[in-house]
């Protein structure tokens, strides 16, 4: 069906050409009449001046204009020579046009019946041609499907309103039992109070108003119903009646109120005034919808003032709410499919309180809906009222729902208003087949009545010609309404062949619906059995655990009963023991009273012997304080003794041997020391702990040993007088000796980028020389380890050296285990150090021969080791346990070298080296000599020209002193 607001804009255009068009022109294609639905039926009003006819046309959806009795362009014309068929009064060309359209809901009246103008006025909205702004009249009609005038061709079909009227008064309000062919006096006894019009619009609309009221006298209460319910219709502006209609005259203003109120709120049914012949389908949209469109279209789009109130237009109000929760729920899906279209607000609420509560299902499903309110739907009317499509879709929402839950099951009580659901369906399908068979039936009789009424005129036909005449008339009276008839009896079977296609259709979704039920059925029952076998072998489980546990239990039992005979047996034998340890216990008690008796004794005794105790301890104090003070006496002269000792030894000049043991490396934890013992004098205990007896250790003495903590500062703090020395012009060398590996640079040098607490002797011996030297202000050189310096208020010269030697390792080549240039190397130093050791050895045995031009370092440190220098070696000693062999010869030439007596130190100031001296005074003498020679010969040059005269200029000067020379000897 063709969109009605493309319709209804049709209309506003054919209005617009009418209203500035002095004699009206048309367009319009007339085809044949065209059965319902394919026209919209409207009300045409034109207006002339201040005359007006009203039309009953049919709009198509093609613009055609078409009345029941001719064309409009007849009724158009007719305006154009004299309105409403006033024939005579002539329009004049000046005169405004304007046209009034109202539409229709109800076809099949508004097609034979024309309203009447005091209808027209009350039930349409009027439309000013002129200007075409807003409609200047607000009553807004619900709708014009009224009681239409009641013009004799209308008798018949207001009764059938009337009628259908009644029975749905009956449907609603329970006990009302009117009669169809109610009188109006009986309607007027029947509504009159004005409760059962509150109950109806309570029915329709719950709690619109309040039934009965506040006040005791009758009449009173009974106006207030009324009023209440004409202030309700006023508030839905709807059509209304006065009080006065309701109490005497014709009750149809009444009726017709009640007739759109059923309407308003029953669309589906509300534009038949023929019981259940009227489809929703057929008008597309409910009522009030079509208001609001045409309201939109006349308004200028916008509809605002055509617009009812969400509480007077439901049905917008709820599309506005559906389109709100759209996605709430699938039931409102199906509210929203083709199927569900029509259903307004106005229909929901016809279908009662509950089935509405089905429709507003929000965020739930039906299987979430409380049994209780399922089963008091069931049980009440609700699902008599409600729309057919509105259950179908009940069942779609169903099985939708049952679908998407994927394991099929539907809920028992779900499962019944299915069931119920179907059953009313098929109710009604079986009631319209009934209903459409009852109107064959009519219309089979009514048309064999015609036909012998025919037969009868045609006999009569024979008759005289006036009666003939009459008879004729009657016939073709009769041949219209036959016409009229068979075109409704058209109409109908196309009804009926629609509503047989329906039927199919519906019974097809029905078999459908069977089958899918059957089908949730059959998985029901599988997912029934499934569960009953699981149940089954379940209970076998547990049945078998109970064997097992009773088999425990019996167990149990027998284990309980060996545990209390064991227990028995071993209380007997605790009870022995019990006994046993009786007669012990009295046995150890007259021990005990033995032990007292002893230790009492005892006591005396101790007591006895402490006294002699403290008498001999009190002798031993005494005797002891006698031995302190000796051992006093004894360090000191110990002490005494030391000092004299190193006097002793400074005096001899011997070379000072520090002794100095380097601590493990880090990897080397764990390993054993072979050092034992460090004693405060310089002792040094070794020992092999792989050998026995009195190899096993040796003893040492030194001036001084460093254990493995002492730090490079400690040791330096000793070495610092030497250093000192050197400033006042004695020789000083400073050497480290010992293996690869024994700390000789770590002590010399110190590590690799160590900090200042890490240097080694070098830095801080140079380090300390020029502090001491800024602080004295002999100026001085250094040059590498020599220092020369004079002395400014003397004029002495000063000249020591410092010999910073770190030597190479002292461990025998074959120890060293390297080859090539490396051991080419290794000989060489060994060779070197074997020097040094011969020197050493030399010394120690005041050699008169000192071989220290046996080697480069010997001869090196022969002013050190010479002369009367004072020279200190750094004994550098491994004491891991696989160089104790060369720690102990290390050792051994270190106790030689500290044997080796240098004399006593002399510093330059206090004289010089006598060989010096003597070189000095050879080379003086040699000097005067050839000083001697030299004048000697001047002196014989000279006598030898006083002798031959003038030889000079015969040759050069020297070859003339040869020749006088030789001449001189030969004369001699
Ligand atoms: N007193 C010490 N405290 C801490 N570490 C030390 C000490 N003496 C030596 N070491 C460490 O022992 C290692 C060997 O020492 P060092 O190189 O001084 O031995 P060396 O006798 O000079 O060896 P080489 O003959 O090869 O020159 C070094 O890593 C050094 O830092």
């Amino acid at each position: 069906m063709e969109n009605q607001s493309s319709i209804l804009n049709k209309i506003n255009l054919i209005s617009f050409s009418l209203s500035f068009s002095s004699l009206p022109t048309f367009n319009l294609i007339y085809g044949p009449l065209c059965p319902f639905p394919q026209f919209l039926p409207v009300i045409v009003e034109l207006m002339f001046g201040n005359s007006s006819v009203c039309r009953k046309v049919l709009l198509s959806s093609e613009g055609q204009l078409r009345t029941r009795r001719g064309r409009i362009v007849d009724m158009v014309s007719s305006c154009a020579t004299g309105i409403g068929g006033q024939k005579g009064r002539q329009r004049r060309a000046t005169d405004p046009l304007k046209l009034k359209i109202f539409p229709l809901v109800s076809v099949k009246s508004s097609f034979h019946d024309v309203p009447s103008k005091h209808s027209m006025k009350k039930f349409t909205m009027d439309h000013q041609a002129k200007g075409y702004g807003r409609p200047n009249n607000t009553t807004v009609p619900i709708s014009s499907n009224v009681f239409e005038p009641t013009t004799s061709s209308n008798g018949e079909v207001e009764g059938k309103q009337r009628v259908v009227l009644i029975e749905w008064l009956n449907s609603i309000i329970s006990n009302l039992s009117l009669p169809t062919n109610a009188s109006d006096e009986e309607l007027r006894a029947c509504l009159s109070d004005g409760t059962v019009l509150c109950r109806i619009l309570n029915r329709l609309r719950p709690g619109s108003v309040i039934e009965g009221g506040g006040s005791n006298h009758p009449s009173e209460s009974r106006s207030d119903n009324v009023k209440r319910f004409l202030a309700a219709m006023d508030e839905m502006k709807l059509p209304r009646f006065q009080i006065s209609d309701l109490e005497k005259g014709s009750m149809k203003i009444v009726l017709e109120c009640l007739f759109t109120l059923r309407a308003q709120f029953m669309p589906h049914v509300g534009g038949s005034n023929v019981p259940n012949s009227s489809s929703p389908k057929k008008s597309g949209v409910d009522a009030s919808t079509r208001w609001k469109l045409l309201g939109q279209t006349l308004g200028g789009g916008d509809g605002s003032r055509g617009e009812l109130s969400p509480r007077a237009n439901p049905s917008v109000f709820y599309g506005e709410e559906r389109r709100k929760t759209a996605s709430d729920s699938k039931f409102q899906r199906a509210l929203r499919s083709h199927v569900m279209a029509e259903p307004s607000a106005a229909l929901i609420h016809h279908v009662g309180h509950k089935f509405h509560e089905v429709f507003q299902l929000k965020q739930g499903s039906y299987a979430d809906l409380p049994a209780a309110k399922i089963t008091e739907m069931m049980r009440t009317n609700s699902l008599d009222n409600a729309p057919t499509q509105s259950l179908l879709s009940v069942v779609n929402g169903i099985l939708d729902e049952s679908i998407e839950r994927k394991n099929g099951e539907i809920p028992h009580r779900v499962a019944c208003l299915l069931r119920k659901v179907v059953q009313e369906i098929e109710r009604r399908i079986s009631t319209q087949a009934e209903h459409l068979r009852t109107q064959s039936n009519l219309f089979k009789a009514r048309e064999e009545k015609y036909q012998s009424r025919i037969r009868v005129l045609e006999a009569l036909a024979t008759g005289t010609s006036e009666e003939t005449q009459v008879a004729m008339n009657q016939l073709q009276q009769t041949k219209t309404d036959k016409t009229k008839m068979e075109e409704k009896k058209k109409v109908e079977e196309q009804d009926m062949v629609r509503l047989t296609k329906e039927k199919e259709q519906i019974n097809n979704e029905i078999l459908t619906l069977k089958q899918e039920l059957e089908m949730a059925r059959k998985a029901n029952e599988e997912s029934c059995i499934k569960m009953e076998t699981e149940a089954k072998g379940n209970q076998r489980e547990l049945e078998k655990r109970l064997t097992e546990v009773m088999h425990l239990l019996t167990e149990s039992r027998k284990r309980v009963k060996e545990l209390e005979t064991n227990h028995e047996s071993k209380s007997q034998q605790w009870n022995k023991k019990e006994h046993i340890y009786q007669i012990f216990t009295e046995f150890q008690l007259g021990a005990l009273r033995e032990l007292k008796f002893s230790s009492q004794s005892i006591k005396q005794e101790i007591s006895r012997t402490q006294k002699s105790y403290s008498d001999e301890f009190n002798r031993l104090g005494i005797k002891l304080k006698a031995l302190a003070d000796a051992a006093e006496n004894s360090n000191a002269v110990l002490a005494e003794n030391r000092k004299l000792h190193n006097e002793v030894q400074e005096l001899k000049g011997n070379i000072r041997v520090y002794c100095r043991i380097r601590p493990f490396l880090p990897g080397q934890t764990g390993k054993q020391s072979i050092v034992e013992y460090i004693g405060d004098n310089g002792e040094l205990g070794v020992a092999n702990p792989s050998k026995q007896g009195k190899d096993a250790q040796k003893l040492f003495k030194f001036n001084k040993v460093y254990g493995p903590m002492a730090a490079q500062a400690e040791v330096y703090s000793h070495i610092q007088p030497l250093i000192r020395s050197v400033l006042d012009g004695y020789n000083v060398c400073i050497f480290a000796y010992g293996q690869t590996g024994s700390g000789k640079t770590y002590t010399m040098t110190g590590p690799d980028g160590g900090s200042e607490e890490e240097w080694g002797v070098n830095y801080r011996a140079l380090n300390d020389l020029f502090q001491i030297s800024q602080n004295r202000s002999r100026v001085f050189i250094v040059v590498t380890i020599h220092v020369r310096g004079t002395d400014t208020k003397t004029g002495a010269s000063l000249r020591g050296s410092l010999h910073l030697v770190d030597l190479a390792g002292s461990e025998r080549v074959d120890r060293s285990e390297v080859t090539g240039d490396r051991l080419k190397e290794a000989q060489y130093i060994n060779k070197s150090l074997s020097a040094l050791g011969d020197v050493v050895f030399a010394l120690a045995q005041k050699s008169s021969h000192i071989p220290y031009r046996n080697s480069k370092l010997t001869q090196v440190l022969q002013s050190a080791l010479g002369g009367h220098a004072k020279t200190l070696m750094f004994v550098q000693l491994n004491p891991e346990l696989n160089s104790y062999s060369e720690t102990v010869s290390t050792l051994k030439f270190a106790e030689r070298v500290s044997g080796v007596e240098l004399g006593t130190a002399r510093s330059s100031k206090e004289g010089r080296d006598v060989r010096d001296l003597m070189d000095q005074v050879a080379s003086l003498k040699d000097t005067i000599a050839k000083k001697d020679e030299e004048i000697e010969r001047l002196q014989l040059l000279k006598d030898l020209k006083n002798v031959f005269p003038g030889s000079e200029k015969s040759a050069s000067g020297s070859n003339l002193s040869a020749k006088l020379l030789k001449r001189w000897h030969e004369d001699k």
